[in-house]
């Protein structure tokens, strides 16, 4: 059973956009769609970002530390986003899993330090093609999950995106989405009860205007994570329109 919630699109800019690419944020900050939209820029734009959408886009973070401050040169804490005015992060996406070999436990210490920060925590899980291919897709999001998420699930928000289909073009077809959000919904009732049943279950990966209805009007299906198509205002205004339709 799909929770009654309403879709939520979170963009994630990774490493992409200058000073210059806020047009674009003001484009869909102006644009004021039914569905909510989200944006994590990278951290650079972060503080104007938060000006520029003036609370009608929430503005958040791709990673975080899970130190509150001290010497981990290069990083950047959640008390900090906070500060910034972010008010999400992302934490376990795939790309940090593998480009800075993350862990499960790591990703959980993030997600605790950034809730205790104040922020509210989107976690991403999902597996490679060879698991997949192994059938292992199944085992491999329930030991991320179970690995990878805090005690409660207050201000959570699970992100399963297969890597096999980020920035390729790729997706799932919407039967192996709604297979592996049923997933995820079960394991989450399981370990957290009425909270697991309320949580918002986002699909993400070669997320386009053209595919958005089909994957998102899926059961357990809460909304997207959506990487290159958010980069342009009118591209991610039509997966919100999607969305809500
Ligand atoms: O965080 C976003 C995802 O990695 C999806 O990226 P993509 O929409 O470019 O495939």
């Amino acid at each position: 059973m799909s929770p009654p919630m309403q879709p939520l699109i979170v963009g994630n800019w990774k490493m992409n956009g200058l000073v210059a690419a806020l047009g674009e944020l003001w484009g869909m900050s102006q644009a004021r769609p039914e569905t909510e939209i989200w944006i994590a820029p990278p951290f650079t734009l972060i503080d104007r970002a938060v000006s520029l959408a003036a609370g009608r886009i929430a503005i958040g973070g791709q990673d975080c530390h899970h130190s509150t401050s001290g010497a981990h040169t290069g990083c950047i804490s959640a008390a900090m986003l906070a500060d910034s005015g972010a008010k999400f992060v992302i934490t376990g996406h795939s790309e940090r899993r593998t480009d800075n070999h993350e862990t499960d436990a790591q990703v959980r210490a993030k997600t605790i330090a950034a809730r205790a920060a104040g922020l509210t925590v989107i976690v991403c899980v999902g597996e490679t093609e060879a698991q997949r291919d192994a059938g292992a897709h199944e085992s491999t999001v329930t030991e991320q999950l179970d690995a990878s998420l805090p005690d409660d699930l207050t201000d959570i928000i699970i992100a399963y995106e297969p890597v096999w289909a980020i920035g390729t073009g790729r997706t799932p077809t919407p039967e192996d989405v709604a297979a592996m959000h049923a997933h995820i919904r079960a394991n989450l009732v399981a370990r957290f009860g009425e909270a697991g049943q309320g949580a918002r279950i986002l699909y993400g990966g070669s997320v386009k205007p053209e595919n958005a209805a089909l994957l998102l009007g899926q059961p357990n299906v809460g909304g997207a994570l959506v990487g290159g198509a958010s980069l342009i205002a009118t591209s991610l205004l039509a997966i919100a329109a999607a969305a809500s339709a």
